[in-house]
């Protein structure tokens, strides 16, 4: 929320205005599946919860949680002070709780405080915006984007939940997580049907579903985008980083579901989650498939994609026969199974009576929903030499980002082109992703420099090296025989790549994105690729005004 003095209101404070009253008795009733037991006046009234004491408003339930860090029962004083007057807790939590406290006691905490938010928040009762919850490894953030353009253009009041930001009838906040707490999801739930929302694009992460944070709705739509690896340090293996995916598209949590059967470079397990949903509308991505799986039986088929700009122009196709044709702005084969996921989440979403229209609105409005650029994806920064900022963090990522980089590189002709790749690996994040992300890098870039990512706790020279080697490893086996370089910190290797460049070449900074902090042992500091590189461009004699580019990439 943008408020009086220009600056931000964080999103944990966001509430809805109306505050509703609830017993502690009646969420004993809401929450019997959690077998809980309560302690204290059941009487006593709440209007609001939180999991975090320094989020607490006065009226609220504190639920105090064991973490990896902390547990939220050593910070009850601190909730108290804040005007917490009873908790949400379980067994391991329980001893901590100070005599005389109201207090719930259940089994499995996080889930039962996500129901617990819905009931706070009247979620459970009132009619929710219609939310269309898109998750997979890749491509949420753009795919919401894409979902908000479409929305927007057919007229709905809308929402926004994710990784860059949210947004509430157009007025914006930043975001902490992919995916809130159920806390805040369920606050800003209710501050959207507040304030008129009526179609919210919402990312859920694996770790929202893992964590319970997205439980307590009923999606409106689900759309599955791809599975690659990444997030294992949190799910240990690709099945339980699946399962954690699928619990989205049951029919308990979502009215409909789309799932792109071949989306990503792993398309079996779009193919597997379509099996385990026979009533989910299947989405084959065709030409703009990475992976070529044959023929399939979909629902909706892309059947034509063609380079347009630095976009694509595709058409897709019911069987029904119902056909759309749409274009897309950004680059990259991977922003049309973007594109082509949200416009049928729409359809799906929608009567039948009402597809004509959003095919209308598809095709002909001016800027198309898919011309908008989302901050940080495939972000054009400048065209002489042609730098592009991304977010790609993962294996996936990476190889779409570049493959869609190369390919421009040789629509624009030149031999003597260079791709110019700057990225690094997260620390304190899946490990095994820096060895895959460091061969990928050498395998597609004619340069490749090692820097940093957020390294969080981790030592930052420890994180680049697997990275490193295993881009030398890499290099010394490839005929065009990349350059492999190392240099930090980020702003150094992003100066280093523009000092390189020709006009002819294109750089590649990966990884950050929309970001404007790097987190280094718990401290942020200030660096937003996109800014460092334009300074380095001027400082470098480069024009940094955009013209109107025309190459394709496809
Ligand atoms: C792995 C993970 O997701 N961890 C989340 C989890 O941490 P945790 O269980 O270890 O909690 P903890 O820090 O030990 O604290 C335990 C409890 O004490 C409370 N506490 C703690 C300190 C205090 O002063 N007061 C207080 O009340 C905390 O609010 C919490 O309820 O619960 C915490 C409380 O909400 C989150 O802050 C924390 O997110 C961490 C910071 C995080 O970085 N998460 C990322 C990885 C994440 O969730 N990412 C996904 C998307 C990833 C992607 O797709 O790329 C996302 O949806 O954003
Ligand atoms: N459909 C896709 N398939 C493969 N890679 C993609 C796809 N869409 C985007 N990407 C790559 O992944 C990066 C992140 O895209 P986006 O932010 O849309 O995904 P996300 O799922 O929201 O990521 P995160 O969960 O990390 O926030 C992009 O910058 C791009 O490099």
């Amino acid at each position: 929320m943008v408020t009086q003095d220009g600056g931000y209101t964080a999103l944990t404070m966001l509430r809805p205005q109306t505050k509703i009253n609830t017993k502690l008795e009646a969420l004993v009733d809401q929450l019997e599946r959690y077998r809980p037991v309560l302690t204290g006046n059941p009487q006593l009234t709440v209007t609001g919860i939180s999991m975090n004491s320094k989020a607490v408003h006065p009226g609220d339930l504190y639920v105090a949680v064991s973490g990896a860090r902390h547990h939220g029962a050593d910070y009850i004083t601190q909730a108290l002070d804040a005007g917490a007057v009873a908790v949400l807790t379980d067994d391991s939590g329980v001893a901590r709780i100070p005599e005389g406290l109201a207090h719930l006691v259940v089994d499995d905490v996080r889930s039962a405080l996500a129901d617990a938010a819905s009931v706070i928040y009247g979620n459970n009762i009132s009619v929710t915006p219609s939310i269309y919850g898109v998750t997979g490894t890749n491509g949420k953030t753009t795919t919401t984007y894409f979902l908000n353009a479409i929305l927007a253009a057919l007229d709905y009041k809308t929402g926004l939940i994710g990784t860059i930001e949210t947004r509430i009838n157009g007025v914006a906040a930043p975001a902490e997580f992919t995916t809130p707490e159920a806390p805040e999801l369920h606050s800003l739930v209710a501050r959207m049907r507040e304030t008129g929302v009526e179609a919210t694009a919402m990312e859920v992460s694996s770790h929202a579903m893992d964590y319970r944070r997205a439980f307590g709705l009923r999606y409106h739509v689900a759309g599955f985008t791809n599975l690659t690896q990444d997030h294992l340090d949190l799910h240990g293996s690709m099945d339980d980083y699946f399962d954690a995916k699928a619990l989205l598209f049951q029919p308990d949590r979502s009215a409909s579901q789309v799932i792109t059967i071949n989306g990503g470079a792993e398309p079996q397990w779009g193919q597997r989650l379509a099996e385990q949903c026979p009533d989910a509308v299947t989405l084959d991505l065709g030409p703009a498939a990475v992976v070529d799986a044959g023929a399939s039986n979909a629902t909706w088929t892309i059947t034509e994609c063609e380079p347009a700009g630095l976009g694509h122009r595709f058409r897709l196709r019911h069987d029904s026969g119902f056909e759309v044709a749409t274009k897309v702005g950004m680059p990259g084969k991977f922003n049309v199974a973007n594109a082509a996921l949200a416009a049928v989440m729409i359809f799906t979403g929608h009567p039948r009576h009402d597809w004509n229209r959003i095919a209308e609105v598809l095709a002909n409005s001016q800027p198309a929903p898919f011309e908008s650029a989302v901050p940080g994806r495939m972000e054009v920064i400048s065209d002489e030499p042609t730098v592009i900022v991304d977010f790609a963090h993962n294996p996936d990522g990476l190889t779409q980002a570049l493959a869609a980089v190369n390919r421009t590189k040789r629509s624009q002709g030149g031999q003597t082109a260079r791709t110019i790749l700057v990225f690094g690996a997260t620390g304190d994040r899946d490990t095994a992703k820096r060895p895959l992300m460091g061969q990928i890098a050498a395998e597609h870039a004619d340069v490749v420099i090692v820097t940093d990512d957020d390294p969080h706790y981790e030592d930052p020279a420890e994180i680049r090296k697997p990275v490193v080697e295993a881009a030398r490893a890499r290099a010394n086996h490839l005929a065009h025989a990349p350059e492999v370089v190392e240099i930090a910190p980020r702003a150094a290797a992003l100066s280093h790549a523009v000092q390189l460049a020709t006009a002819q070449d294109i750089i590649l900074a990966a990884g950050r994105g929309h970001e404007t902090h790097q987190d280094l042992a718990g401290q942020r500091f200030a660096i937003d690729d996109r800014e460092v590189l334009r300074q380095a461009l001027a400082e470098y004699g480069f024009d940094t005004t955009r013209s109107g580019s025309s190459q394709g990439t496809d």
